[in-house]
């Protein structure tokens, strides 16, 4: 009989240092934290401090200097490139902070890329069935035909939240969602969050935003 893992990702003293002219910069340090299922985490710091870092390194887009990155018990092995690729695509959801949408392109298609990526073998109807019952799960339905450039910032940042859900993922790393969104519009981004956190997703949300804590059940502090 197969358990759930006691936590679907987790960092074990994980330092990391980038050049900074002739020396370098400590950005973490023997840092150690996990996300375990059903649970929303805030990775809380200022400006700098390396929240967008950790979030790469949790997915594997970046290698840590020392310490591992365990996905649901296991050490990830960051050599293997058709397992990062699957990582990345179906386990991870990631709301990027900066840009993320084909501004040209309908909110449609922008999630129809996703879809297809993460489950090829969708007819076309069914694809674009999938497209609809994710814009309806983040209230953002009558967005569907909408050029991705026109959307607010309370719409854009829920079609990027339905374009990292695409693939059901396991664990969401979201950065700065609330950063551009008035308080209403926070709320409704954190609620869809942690609708889907009840199901079972965990979510690590980078933040610096003391509204974004209330929605979390516990903080990691960088
Ligand atoms: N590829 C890189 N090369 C050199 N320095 C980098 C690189 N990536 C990040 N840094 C530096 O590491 C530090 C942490 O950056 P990071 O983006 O992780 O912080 P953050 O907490 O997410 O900041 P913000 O809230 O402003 O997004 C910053 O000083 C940044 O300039």
């Amino acid at each position: 009989m197969s358990t759930s893992p006691a936590e679907l990702v987790a960092l074990r003293n994980v330092s990391k240092s980038f050049p900074d002219g002739e020396r370098t910069r400590s950005v973490l340090d023997s840092l150690s934290f996990g996300v375990a299922p059903g649970e929303v985490v805030a990775l809380l710091g200022p400006s700098g401090s390396g929240k967008t870092t950790a979030l790469n390194i949790a997915c594997g887009l970046l290698q840590p200097d020392s310490g591992d990155v365990l996905i649901s018990d296991e050490t990830l092995d960051l050599s293997s490139r058709s397992r990062l690729a699957f990582l990345r695509r179906c386990y991870f959801g990631i709301l990027p902070q900066h840009g993320g949408l084909i501004d040209e392109e309908s909110v449609a298609s922008n999630l129809a890329l996703p879809v297809r990526l993460g489950q090829p073998r969708l007819s076309r109807g069914d694809r674009h069935a999938r497209v609809l019952e994710l814009l309806k799960s983040v209230d953002a339905l009558p967005a569907t035909q909408f050029t991705a450039g026109t959307l607010s910032g309370g719409e854009r940042q829920r079609v990027l939240l339905a374009r990292a859900l695409a693939n059901e993922p396991k664990v969401l790393l979201a950065d700065e969602p609330s950063s551009h969104l008035d308080a209403p519009a926070s709320r409704t981004v954190l609620t869809l969050i942690r609708r889907r956190a009840e199901a079972g997703m965990g979510a690590l949300i980078a933040t610096h935003d003391p509204l974004v804590l209330e929605h979390c059940d516990r903080a990691v502090e960088l």
